[in-house]
């Protein structure tokens, strides 16, 4: 379906549907709903309600000719395909002790997706299982998925979990919805064209346990009318759990589906029934109000911050990680870090505490501090540097060390246009390599990935500490990755469709999206420099974490790890990404993921342990990972056999 996504102009928005009942005129249907109505489009019975294959058959009416609601000609294959999403029968029951009813819904469910991929429609609404076996029901949609072209399944699922503390609540309903769609989608094998329709109900399960659907394939959510309050004018709204649900979806870009009957006193008489209204009546379709609520809550959303709206096309895109030291950057990319004013504030700060703390006034017309950019890319930090002697009084005497020979041009001529010849000395090298002059007071360094140490910043800074002062100070002065366990279907599909395990042992740089977040962040690997004495021997690492998945949740499905980082720069500066203590208006970093080969499944209450290693070998360094509980994952990336970062 067309979406508008909330970068877009607002007016231009195309989020929401509507549920009609069977009908044969379907471009009446088209036209009321669309024109009349508003909708974007129409989720519409593709066939006769009353129609059971046994029956035709036991009657022998059979002409050939199957009791569809229209012929393909009646709209054209760009309205079909924009604006109607296929509404599979509601009786089909296809886990039914009922045999025939059994083989029925079998026929029909796939007779009905076959006209639906006929008519090239780019969804299909399934109706929810009817109870928690669903094995039969999900294998037929199975065989179906694997002969399907683009069209989109959406199961719809009631949004229900009973609350772990109601006394009231009945037999039929202390079932966990989540789970529902759990088994159905584990019988199909998480496959890609199988998403979620939530039937949004007047009760609303936890806020917490709500979370966990927004790292799931949720395409729609079906709000029905029964949903809606009254507000004191008599017009439709949404209570403010329901508004917050509503808001959420928007921007995880979730559409909107109204279902049902007008039953507010400002929005009369049924949607169904449009054949007999007055041409007044018609003017005004009766779901309209439900829609221009939607859409005043669409309105009604902060417009999103300029870099957010940059960033849109970035999320949920998995990425390559950089290999700074293996490859050298290119022109574009250092422009892309150049723009991120935050950092460059922060870095000069952390300068300018140092050389304060290193220079008491007194002293500062009469000492020169030898400070050294290592891996100075074109030249920012060098001119944060200067920036802070400017601003502390402090004399500095600069040392540019970078090994991209492409990106020592560009410092040349900025040594000519910005005036640093007195200041400033080019050095073409490696830092691990070069044959200082003299020592430096202070190494200040951004070799940082997005998991901290991943664009192996502690193997260069163990190169260069050679040549700093024993009481000298480094810049970042440590840091520290971080993970947490995500729901992130959309991430993990997206890595399974390489079709091969390397892509499954491979960290990736993506602006985590569609994701929920399952635990607290815990640390991981921390760095120090200069590096203490206790650590000379290796940045080989491992850590055995525990995760806690809350009680409130529900049962969750973890797809893989988010990672982030965070540097002290110096002292109380620091830099990073870790969700809660984030630099703010800082993008030179996305997250990055770890997946599992096997997503696994987590209890509320229950303990997840993850196993992180950091291995060094004479060319690489690598990343080895696993899930020892609730059950044992493969140990993902052995020996570095998939991703390794290149020394
Ligand atoms: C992440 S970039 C940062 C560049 C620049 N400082 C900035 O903030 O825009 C890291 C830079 O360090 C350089 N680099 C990485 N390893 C190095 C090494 N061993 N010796 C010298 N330069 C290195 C890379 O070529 C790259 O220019």
């Amino acid at each position: 379906m067309p979406l508008g996504d909330r970068g877009s102009d607002k007016s231009e928005a195309r989020f929401c549907g509507v549920e009609t009942d069977f009908n044969d005129d379907m471009p009446q249907v088209l036209s009321f709903n669309l024109s009349t109505g508003g909708f974007d489009f129409v989720v519409a019975p593709l066939m006769d309600p009353s129609y059971r294959p046994s029956l035709v058959q036991n009657n022998s009416l059979g002409s050939g000719a199957l009791p569809f609601a229209a012929s393909d000609l009646v709209l054209s294959p760009s309205q079909w395909s924009s604006h109607v999403v296929g509404k599979i029968s509601s009786w089909i029951d296809l886990d039914s002790d009922d045999e025939t009813l059994r083989i029925d819904s079998e026929t029909t469910l796939k007779q009905e997706i076959s006209w639906a991929s006929h008519l090239s429609l780019q969804a299909c609404l399934l109706p929810a299982p009817k109870g928690t076996s669903c094995s039969n029901y999900a294998r037929c949609v199975n065989q179906i998925l694997h002969g399907l072209s683009n069209m989109q399944l959406w199961l719809r699922i009631p949004l229900v979990k009973p609350d772990d503390d109601s006394v009231d609540a009945k037999p039929a309903t202390l079932v966990d919805s989540w789970e529902i769609w759990n088994s159905f989608r584990l019988l199909c094998e998480h496959h890609g064209q199988l998403s979620v329709a939530l039937d949004i109900l007047s009760t609303m399960p936890s806020a917490n346990s709500l979370g966990r659907w927004f790292g799931e394939s949720v395409r729609a959510a079906i709000i029905n009318t029964d949903s809606f309050l009254t507000n004191g004018r008599g017009y439709p709204c949404l209570s403010k759990r329901h508004q917050i649900f509503i808001n959420r979806c928007f921007n995880h870009s979730i559409q909107i589906i109204i279902s049902g009957n007008s039953g507010h006193p400002k929005a009369s008489a049924d949607s169904n029934d449009f054949h007999n209204y007055s041409v007044a009546d018609l003017q005004r379709h009766p779901l309209r109000q439900y829609l221009e609520y939607v859409g005043h809550l669409y309105q009604k959303l902060d417009p999103l911050p300029d870099q957010e709206r940059f960033e849109l096309g970035y999320r949920d895109f998995l990425q390559s990680p950089l290999q700074p030291l293996m490859d050298n950057l290119e022109a574009q990319t250092y422009e892309t870090f150049e723009k991120d004013a935050m950092k460059y504030l922060q870095y000069q700060r952390a300068i300018s505490k140092a050389l304060l703390d290193m220079i008491p006034d007194e002293e500062a017309s009469v000492k020169t501090i030898v400070l050294m950019v290592v891996g100075a890319g074109r030249g920012p930090l060098v001119r944060a540097s200067l920036q802070a002697s400017e601003e502390t009084g402090r004399k500095l005497k600069v040392y540019a060390v970078e090994k991209n020979p492409n990106a020592v041009v560009t410092l040349h001529a900025l040594v000519r246009l910005e005036g640093w010849e007195d200041t400033v000395t080019i050095v073409s090298s490696d830092m691990r390599h070069w044959n200082a002059p003299e020592k430096a007071d202070i190494l200040v360094s951004e070799l940082l990935g997005s998991f901290g140490d991943n664009e192996l910043s502690p193997e260069c800074l163990d190169g260069a500490q050679r040549f700093l002062k024993p009481d000298g100070i480094s810049i970042p002065s440590s840091y520290t990755s971080f993970i947490q366990p995500v729901t992130a279907s959309k991430l993990y599909n997206d890595v399974k469709a390489h079709k091969d395990v390397a892509h499954f042992e491979t960290a990736y740089v993506v602006k985590i999206h569609n994701a929920a977040r399952l635990a607290p962040c815990q640390s991981v690997f921390t760095f120090t420099h200069p590096k203490p004495v206790v650590d000379r021997e290796s940045n080989q690492r491992y850590k055995k974490l525990h995760f806690m998945i809350p009680n409130d949740t529900g049962s969750a499905m973890v797809h893989g790890f988010a990672g982030y980082f965070d540097a002290t720069l110096y002292k109380d500066v620091h830099l990073g990404i870790e969700p809660s203590t984030a630099t703010p208006n800082m993008f030179s970093w996305f997250a990055i993921f770890f997946p599992l080969r096997t997503p696994i499944c987590v209890k509320p209450g229950s303990k997840l342990e993850v196993d992180f290693w950091r291995c060094c070998g004479t060319t690489k360094v690598w990343y080895e990972w696993c899930v020892t509980s609730p059950s044992p994952s493969p140990i993902h990336n052995i020996n570095g056999r998939s991703y390794w970062v290149g020394l």
